[in-house]
This record gives structure tokens, C-alpha cells and sequence, in this order.
């Protein structure tokens, strides 16, 4: 399910939040990046239909969400996981998940039981089915959020900070659930985790400031720090003139991180990552 963003511009009061956005995504998985208060969640809120554009276009599958028909269509087709989603304590999360397809139009029981057993199969909750939503852990609750997202077999699937909170290993599982997905509808992964874009996106989008700063392949931003990634032994102060990455103690001192155009003293080159490429690309927007 193709997705045409064209001059997107979203203001709230005289804040500009997104500032004429082109933006394309197809098939597969698409990170969308950028630092807090780019517009993500903003820019996710329109694609769902929950905000209207100040002005601009958005097209789903070849349907403009401006006019009524157009929304109705991207409503059936959409899968969303905000970013808070409210879950009803008391109920169990078959009796949710029940409810979410009733809200969605699935009016035949059967169905409804068919289609709810599948996902809570699928995101691996089969077996707490029954057990009251109060009690689910961080990880289990998002699962829950995706199942919700993916009832009625969405083409189009925008998940906004999905593993935001989960141990290493509940993100492991999230990510694969989501690289699952992106094999057959298109989906819209925002998150500050590089590390889940790296593994599951092929494709990502970087917003800033509410505007876009880069679309492409996210090889293509990992590769813009290539050739200015170093490692630094110090025992002295941090680099200056630097993005710094990280920065880990050692029996000596401290290792830092760096993406820098000139090495600094002592740098040694190394490979660059997409948090070296997204923090050389963040640098050169913003030179400190
Ligand atoms: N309903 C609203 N009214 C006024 N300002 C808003 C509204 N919604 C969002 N904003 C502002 O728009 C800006 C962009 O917010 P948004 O949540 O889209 O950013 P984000 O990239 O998702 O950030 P984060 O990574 O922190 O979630 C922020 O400065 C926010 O305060």
C-alpha cells in the first residue's frame, strides 16, 4: 500500500510542527527517525486520520485522505499502535481484542472469536488470553497493541514507538513480529531506538524540526559517517569538534565515540553504524 505525502504542513497555533513534508513509503519497512518534538508522532496522527493537514496532500493507496472517501478507505486498511494506548484493565486481552473488532465493523461473533484467537496466537499471548490486562507486564501490554494494530488485515501498518520500555529480549520479539509484517503490507516504524530501524528497516526517513533532513535507503545514512568514525582513548577531556556516540570508562580512562571530519589525537577509525550516520547527519543540521 503506497503512501504519497506531498507539502505536508501541520500547525497548532502559529507552531509550525511539519513544514511542507514530501514523503513516500511503499511495501516493506520504513524507519522514521528525528529527535523529540521532529513531528513523528504529529506526522503519524495525520496519517491515521485522527488529525487534519493545515495543508498538503496525503494519498493512500492512490486515495486522498482530504476528501470523505478517501478516509474511509485509509480507516479500513490502516493498522495503528500509538504511542499511549489505553488498555481497560479489568478486561482479559481476548476481551479487548473483541471489543477493538466490534469497534472496527467485524459484526459476526464467530468471526470476531476466529480472527482474536489468531493474533493472540501470533503475538505469542495465547496462553495469558484470559488473564485480566491489569496485570500484563510492559512488553506483554505492546503485544497487545500490535494484535489491536493487525485485527482486520491492514495493508498500511504505522507503529509509533513500539518497543519504547522493553527489556532486550521483548524488543527482540517485537522487532521480529514487526520484520514479519513489513514481508507483507507497507509499515511505518517511528522510534529513538537506531538499533530496531538497523535490524527490520531497509528504508528510513529522518525528520527534524519538522522537516525532512533525509529519505533513502538507511544504508545511505549509515553510510554518511563512513570515513569520520573514530575511537578515542583519553584520559583527558571529551573531544571537541565532535559528535560524541558514546562514552565508556576504561582502566585508563575514557573511550569515546566520535564522528568528526578531522580524527582527533590519537583517533582510531572504525566502522560507522547508523547512530554514527544519524549523529553526523544531526551535526551538520545543527554545526556545534
Ligand atoms: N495538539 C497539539 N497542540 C499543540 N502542539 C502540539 C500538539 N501536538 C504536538 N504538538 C507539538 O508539536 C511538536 C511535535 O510533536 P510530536 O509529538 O509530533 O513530535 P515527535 O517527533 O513525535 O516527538 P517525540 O519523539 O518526543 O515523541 C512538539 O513540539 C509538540 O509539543
Amino acid at each position: 500500500m503506497d503512501v504519497a505525502i506531498t507539502g505536508l504542513t501541520k500547525t497548532f497555533g502559529r507552531r509550525t510542527v511539519l513544514d511542507a513534508v514530501d514523503l513516500e513509503f511503499g511495501a516493506g519497512m520504513t524507519g522514521l527517525l528525528g529527535p523529540n518534538g521532529a513531528g513523528k508522532t504529529t506526522l503519524m496522527r495525520l496519517l491515521a486520520g485522527v488529525l487534519r493537514p493545515s495543508s498538503g496532500a496525503l494519498v493512500v493507496g492512490g486515495h486522498d485522505l482530504r476528501t470523505r472517501a478517501g478516509r474511509a478507505f485509509t480507516r479500513r486498511v490502516l493498522g495503528y499502535l500509538p504511542q499511549h494506548l489505553d488498555l481497560y484493565p479489568d478486561l482479559s486481552a481476548r476481551e479487548f481484542l473483541d471489543y477493538i473488532a466490534l469497534l472496527k465493523g467485524v459484526d459476526d461473533a464467530r468471526t470476531r472469536r476466529a480472527d482474536v484467537a489468531r493474533l493472540l496466537d501470533r503475538v505469542g499471548l495465547a496462553d495469558s488470553a484470559d488473564l485480566r490486562l491489569g496485570g500484563f507486564s510492559g512488553g506483554m501490554r505492546r503485544r497487545v497493541g500490535i494484535a489491536q494494530a493487525l485485527l482486520g488485515d491492514p495493508r498500511l501498518v504505522i507503529v509509533d514507538e513500539p518497543t519504547a520500555g522493553l527489556d532486550p529480549e521483548e524488543r527482540m520479539r517485537f522487532r521480529s513480529l514487526l520484520a514479519g509484517l513489513g514481508e507483507r503490507c507497507t509499515v511505518v516504524l517511528s522510534t529513538h531506538v537506531l538499533d530496531d530501524v538497523a535490524q527490520t528497516c531497509p528504508r528510513v526517513a529522518v525528520l527534524a524540526a519538522g522537516r525532512v533532513v533525509y529519505t533513502g535507503a538507511t544504508s545511505g545514512l549509515t553510510a554518511y559517517a563512513q570515513d569520520r568514525t573514530y575511537l578515542v582513548d583519553t584520559d583527558g577531556p571529551q573531544p571537541t569538534g565532535a559528535a560524541v556516540t558514546n562514552a565508556a570508562a576504561t582502566p585508563e580512562g575514557m573511550r569515546y565515540r566520535v564522528v568528526a571530519d578531522e580524527p582527533p589525537p590519537g583517533a582510531v577509525p572504525v566502522a560507522a553504524t547508523l547512530e554514527d550516520g544519524y549523529a553526523a547527519l544531526m551535526r551538520d543540521i545543527h554545526p556545534t
